[in-house]
């Protein structure tokens, strides 16, 4: 990928990358594999059209040389990222326009651009992220029909291009305390919308900087004199024409930051600036043209975009940690270091165990989490298409599902994207193994759309409810049937159905204990508020466990059930990476399964055992199971993980292009340094 410049300057033309030659370390790997990789490539596309489809995609953007970079985006000053950022941005638009042409839908574009494809072609952010992730979503979710007839074409055609402006200066995660105003006058029927104090500032949208002419606002509602709460408006924020901003429209960008340092996030700010009354978003709830407010059928509903990206989010975690662990994988089979046996050839890296230990529960992670996010997108259709139709009964079973997986998800992957770089040694912290680009994408998604504690707080909210409920002996939902105090608890076996059910143990013995912290705290004098905060730390300890026990339920029921049609080589493995997944989390819990599932010193033995012979099993796959997930080298973009093995030429390589080694003397040493050295103290 970093070819064309590259070619030229390598010191030693015998150590440039050879297009072809596969490293003999992995070939071997390839050779040992027990199983059909296209068979799993198939399956994990959902089948072969899909996978046709997939190919034909990747062949269409990622073999358009406009797309590619000449000079990674990190050698790139920020202003330049930006601008490296949008026009590759803009040109992909352009193509993605072409493809709905030929009957493209929402999802495609957020399988598009979303998790590799997207972070292939832009690295480190996409100004227009924000356009197709939220900005659309909204019109489409809040719209009155008549709005979305007017405004969604526009949005498509990239005649207007939003963002979502929601986050100020001073609030984040309470939303219901943001302070921009929107006030409603009935004379000239307009909003009027404004930041009264600095913490309203707008602070973070992706595109809002210098891209976006439109937004999505959330503002607090004022009509009638009274406030009715945070709605989401559409503003105009620049000239169409010009791309001037409008008057009284303040707006920029924030600087540069950890990672994402193309997405152009910004800062607003409003002057009394006026939108006509069709431009709040009314399909929930509306001001009448006298300024009368008519109240939605649940505020939550204005939440709905940070629900449909939270679902998303979790399907992107596994696309990015099947990248980071695929560069991980075949670097560990490429380099070889120390002496196991004292006088043998250094050995490859993965077969010690501390290095299968590091990386194939992370191969393993990549299907728990994409099984658990399947399932969260079809409740998450599912749902939607309910509250259509006016039924919100299964609204709170979504939002606490989607914020424990939000929160686990992007945790996980963090953890596990960092392991992966320690995992690489010294060459891991390079730019060029793109794993701290990675890295830099997936730890935003700990804070973004709802930061992770507040998440699992939420969801410890509702299993406080739900436990109410098993008390009173009323019906529970199908994520916390569990909690049913009728419910008898098999006793403990040393299978992986009994990890399985111990999670489930765990999470009812810790919501069990969360209730009787409250309750305690309450008796003791202190309000439900300050009762609530005591016991926060177990909350959220409680809904990390309940995001456990339904990770691990779905892959077990997708390896049991799922997989029927499966060849029995490719069931087994698969079957090995579950038991993998949860072994290596009972490991981790081992003090919760000693506390809640009755088992002994020696069964925590056994599962150590059992783990190890785990890794070993998986050993002889690893190189094949990262190859099935079939990620071009221009996904992949990284030195160490490309299909061919070329690492050390290719780390040369990739060192060719920084600007210090253009010349032999760099010009710094004139300005600088030859006077340091011919200085006499
Ligand atoms: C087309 C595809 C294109 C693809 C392109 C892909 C490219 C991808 C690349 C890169 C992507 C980058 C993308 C970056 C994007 C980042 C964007 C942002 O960050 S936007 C800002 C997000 N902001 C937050 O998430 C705020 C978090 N805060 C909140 O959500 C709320 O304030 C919350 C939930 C913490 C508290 O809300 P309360 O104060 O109103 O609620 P309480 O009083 O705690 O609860 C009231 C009741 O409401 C329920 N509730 C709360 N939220 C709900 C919801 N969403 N749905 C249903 N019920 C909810 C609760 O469960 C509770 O229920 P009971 O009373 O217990 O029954
Ligand atoms: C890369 C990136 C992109 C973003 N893009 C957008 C965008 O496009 N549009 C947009 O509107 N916003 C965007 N955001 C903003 C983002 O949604 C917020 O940063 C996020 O919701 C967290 O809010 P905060 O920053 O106010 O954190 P805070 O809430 O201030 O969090 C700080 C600490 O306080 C703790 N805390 C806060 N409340 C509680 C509580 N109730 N209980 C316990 N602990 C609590 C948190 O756990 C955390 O440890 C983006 C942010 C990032 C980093």
């Amino acid at each position: 990928m970093f070819g064309r410049l590259a070619a030229k300057q390598v010191p030693n033309k015998e150590y440039a990358v050879v297009p072809g030659k596969v490293n003999p370390d992995l070939q071997r790997e390839r050779k040992k594999c027990t199983f059909d990789t296209l068979e799993l490539t198939h399956f994990l596309d959902g089948g072969v059209e899909k996978y046709k489809d997939r190919k034909e995609r990747e062949n269409f953007f990622l073999s358009d040389p406009e797309l590619m970079d000449d000079v990674p985006p990190e050698l790139m000053s920020h202003e330049d990222q930006y601008r490296n950022g949008l026009k590759k941005a803009c040109y992909l638009f352009k193509k993605l326009k072409e493809l709905r042409e030929n009957g493209g839908t929402i999802d495609n574009y957020r399988q598009l651009l979303g998790g590799s494809l997207g972070s292939a072609i832009l690295k480190d952010g996409n100004p227009l992220a924000l356009h197709y992730v939220m900005f659309i979503p909204t019109l489409m979710g809040q719209g009155t029909p008549d709005q979305c007839a007017y405004w969604i074409e526009k949005a498509w055609d990239c005649r207007v291009i939003g963002t979502y402006a929601q986050t100020e200066l001073g609030h984040g995660t309470f939303i219901r305390g943001l302070e921009t105003t929107a006030t409603y006058n009935p004379k000239t029927q307009q909003f009027f919308l404004n930041s009264p104090t600095l913490t309203s500032y707008k602070w973070w949208p992706g595109g809002l900087g210098q891209t976006a002419n439109y937004a999505v606002v959330v503002a607090q509602l004022y009509t009638k004199g009274e406030c009715h709460g945070i709605h989401p408006f559409i503003v105009q924020l620049r000239d169409e024409k010009t791309h001037r901003p409008m008057p009284g429209v303040i707006v920029g960008e924030i600087g540069p930051k950890l990672g994402m340092n193309a997405t152009n996030n910004g800062f607003l700010a409003f002057k009394q600036v006026p939108i006509p009354r069709n431009q709040m978003l009314m399909k929930n709830a509306q001001v009448l043209p006298d300024g009368t407010y008519v109240k939605s059928p649940s505020n939550k509903l204005t939440y709905g975009t940070m629900m449909f990206v939270r679902v998303v989010i979790v399907q992107d975690m596994a696309s990015y940690l099947a990248k980071a662990v695929t560069i991980a994988v075949r670097y560990s089979a490429v380099r070889r270091q120390s002496e196991m046996v004292p006088g043998q050839s250094e050995p490859q890296i993965m077969d010690y165990l501390t290095q299968m230990y590091k990386l194939f529960p992370y191969i393993a992670t990549v299907y728990a989490l994409k099984f658990s996010a399947q399932w969260l997108w079809n409740m998450y259709n599912d749902v939607t298409a309910k509250i259509d139709a006016g039924d919100l009964e299964l609204l709170p079973e979504l939002h606490s599902i989607a914020c424990c997986l939000k929160a686990v998800s992007t945790a996980d992957t963090a953890t596990a994207i960092e392991t992966c770089r320690l995992s690489c040694g010294g060459h891991g912290y390079m730019a060029c193994s793109n794993l701290p680009t990675t890295y830099g994408n997936v730890t935003a998604a700990s804070t973004y759309e709802g930061e992770n504690t507040v998440m699992l707080l939420q969801t410890a909210r509702a299993l406080m409810k739900a436990y109410a409920k098993a008390q009173a002996g009323e019906q529970l939902s199908p994520t916390v049937e569990y909690l049913n105090r009728n419910r008898k608890f098999r006793p403990w076996s040393n299978t992986v159905d009994s990890i399985v059910e111990g999670f489930k143990q765990i999470a009812a013995g810790k919501v069990a204990a969360c209730a009787l912290s409250l309750q305690r705290g309450v008796e003791s004098g202190l309000s439900s508020e300050e009762a609530w905060n005591r016991a926060s730390v177990q909350l959220v300890d409680a809904a990390e466990a309940h995001c456990r026990a339904f990770i691990t339920d779905r892959h077990l029921d997708m390896v049991r059930n799922g997989m029927n049609e499966l060849s029995p080589a490719l069931r087994e493995v698969m079957a090995q990476l579950c038991d993998l997944y949860c072994v290596f989390w009972a490991l981790k819990r081992t003090g919760d399964f000693l506390q809640f599932c009755g088992i002994r010193g020696e069964d925590v033995q056994n599962l150590q055992d059992y783990q190890n012979e785990l890794l070993v099993q998986i050993r002889p796959n690893a190189v094949g199971l990262v190859d099935s997930f079939d990620l071009r080298d221009e996904i992949i973009g990284s030195a160490l993980g490309s299909y061919d093995g070329q690492v050390y030429e290719r780390l040369l390589q990739s060192a060719m292009l920084s600007p210090l080694n253009a010349k032999p003397v760099h010009d710094s040493y004139g300005a600088s340094l030859s006077a340091l050295l011919r200085a006499k103290y």
